[in-house]
C-alpha cells in the first residue's frame, strides 16, 4: 500500500505584489526620521534588535522573515560615525544572508565624503573605501542626500540615487517672502550647489567668498566675489561641521554691508564650537534638515530643523515602483 506523505501540506502562496515586498528597516544612527518616512510610506519599521556586547562589538537581528523582499535600510553615517558605518554594514550582512531579494541602503548623510581624494601624499581616498565596504557588505542600490561631491556616485558600481535636500529648504525659504535676495556660496566647491539654489530663487544674484583652508578644520575667507550691499544675503551649503566655514562667511557678508544673514544647509554636523559660533547673532536664521538627528542640548533660537522624510519616502516609493525619481527635481 502507498502512504501518502504526513508532511503538512502548503498551498501555492497568492502572488506577493510588490507593495508587500517592501521592507523599511532603522539602524539607530536617526530613529525618527526612520519612522516619519514609514508613517508616509503607511508601514511599519520592520523589527529588528540593536544590541552591543560587553566587548563592544555590535550585534542585530532581523526579527521577520525578509525572505524575496526590497529591503530598505535607513542609517545616516554621522558621528560617531565608525559604529554607524559598522551597524550599516553589518544590516546589510544580515539581510543578505536571509535572502532578501534587494538591498538599498538609503543613507541621508555619507559620512567620510570629505575624504574623497587625495589631497597630500599618503592619504586614504576614505569616501571610496566606504563604498567599497557597503557593496561587499551586500548592497544593491544606494540611496543618499546631498553628498558632499557627487563624484562619490562614481565610487559605486551598482544603482544610486543621488537626491537633494533643496526643495525642502527653498519651501521654507519661500514662506518668509524674502526680498532683495542674494545666494551666496561660502566656498569654491559650493558654487555649484549655491547657483542651482539662486536659480530656484527667481534667477537670484550670485556671490561666492573665497575660503581657504590652512589646516584641518579652520577656515579663513579672503574676499568675496560679488556684491551683497543692502540685500538679504543666503549662504548656501552641503553641511555645517564646526561652522568656521558658515560664521566667518556671515562676518564677511556683514561687514560687505548684507542687511541680514541667513544660512542653509542640508547636514546639520555641528562639531564643537558650531553652537557658539552659530548662536552668535551674526545670523538671522539657521535652516537645516533632520538628515542627522539635532540634540535638544544642541538647538537655539535661530536654528530651523526642516525634515526630509515625506523627500525620502517618496523617493523610496518611486524607486519601489520603477518610476523617475529626477522629475520630483524639475
Ligand atoms: N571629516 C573631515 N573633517 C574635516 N576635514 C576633512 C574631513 N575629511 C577630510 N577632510 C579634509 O578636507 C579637505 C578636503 O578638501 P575639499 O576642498 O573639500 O576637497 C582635505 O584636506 C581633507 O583631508
Ligand atoms: O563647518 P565647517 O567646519 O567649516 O565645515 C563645513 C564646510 O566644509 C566643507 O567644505 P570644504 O572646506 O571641504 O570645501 P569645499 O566645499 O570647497 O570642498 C563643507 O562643504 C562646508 O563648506
Amino acid at each position: 500500500m502507498i502512504r501518502s506523505a504526513t508532511l503538512p501540506l502548503s498551498l501555492p502562496e497568492p502572488p506577493v505584489s510588490a507593495h508587500d515586498r517592501l521592507r523599511l528597516f532603522s539602524g539607530s544612527a536617526n530613529v525618527p526620521l526612520a519612522q516619519e518616512v514609514a508613517r508616509y510610506l503607511g508601514i511599519d519599521l520592520g523589527p529588528m534588535v540593536r544590541k552591543r556586547f560587553a566587548d563592544g562589538e555590535l550585534y542585530v537581528q532581523i526579527q521577520e522573515s525578509i525572505r524575496g523582499c526590497d529591503v530598505y535600510l535607513i542609517q545616516p553615517t554621522c558621528g560617531p560615525v565608525n559604529d554607524r558605518l559598522m551597524e550599516l554594514l553589518i544590516m546589510i550582512d544580515a539581510c543578505r544572508r536571509a535572502s532578501a531579494r534587494q538591498i538599498t541602503a538609503v543613507i541621508p548623510y555619507y559620512g567620510y565624503a570629505r575624504a574623497d581624494r587625495k589631497t597630500a601624499g599618503r592619504e586614504s581616498i576614505t569616501a571610496k573605501l566606504v563604498a567599497n565596504l557597503i557593496t561587499e557588505a551586500g548592497a544593491g542600490r544606494i540611496l543618499a542626500m546631498d553628498l558632499h561631491s557627487a563624484q562619490i556616485q562614481g565610487y559605486f558600481d551598482i544603482p544610486f540615487d543621488h537626491v537633494y535636500g533643496s526643495p525642502v529648504l527653498l519651501d521654507y525659504l519661500a514662506s518668509k517672502q524674502l526680498t532683495d535676495i542674494v545666494v551666496v556660496s561660502p566656498d569654491v566647491g559650493g558654487v555649484a550647489r549655491a547657483r542651482a539654489f539662486a536659480k530656484k530663487l527667481g534667477d537670484a544674484p550670485l556671490a561666492i567668498i573665497d575660503k581657504r583652508r590652512q589646516a584641518h578644520n579652520v577656515a579663513e575667507v579672503m574676499n568675496l566675489i560679488g556684491d551683497v550691499s543692502g540685500k538679504t544675503a543666503v549662504l548656501v551649503d552641503d553641511m555645517i561641521d564646526t561652522a568656521g566655514t558658515i560664521s566667518e562667511g556671515a562676518r564677511l557678508l556683514r561687514r560687505e554691508g548684507a542687511r541680514q544673514v541667513y544660512a542653509c544647509a542640508t547636514h546639520a554636523v555641528f562639531s564643537p564650537p558650531a553652537i557658539e559660533r552659530l548662536s552668535s547673532g551674526v545670523l538671522e536664521e539657521v535652516i537645516v534638515t533632520n538628515t542627522i538627528p539635532v540634540l535638544e542640548e544642541n538647538r537655539f533660537k535661530q536654528l530651523t530643523v526642516l525634515s526630509v522624510a515625506n523627500l525620502l519616502g517618496e523617493t523610496i516609493w518611486r524607486i519601489h515602483e520603477d518610476s523617475s525619481v529626477s522629475s520630483m527635481f524639475r
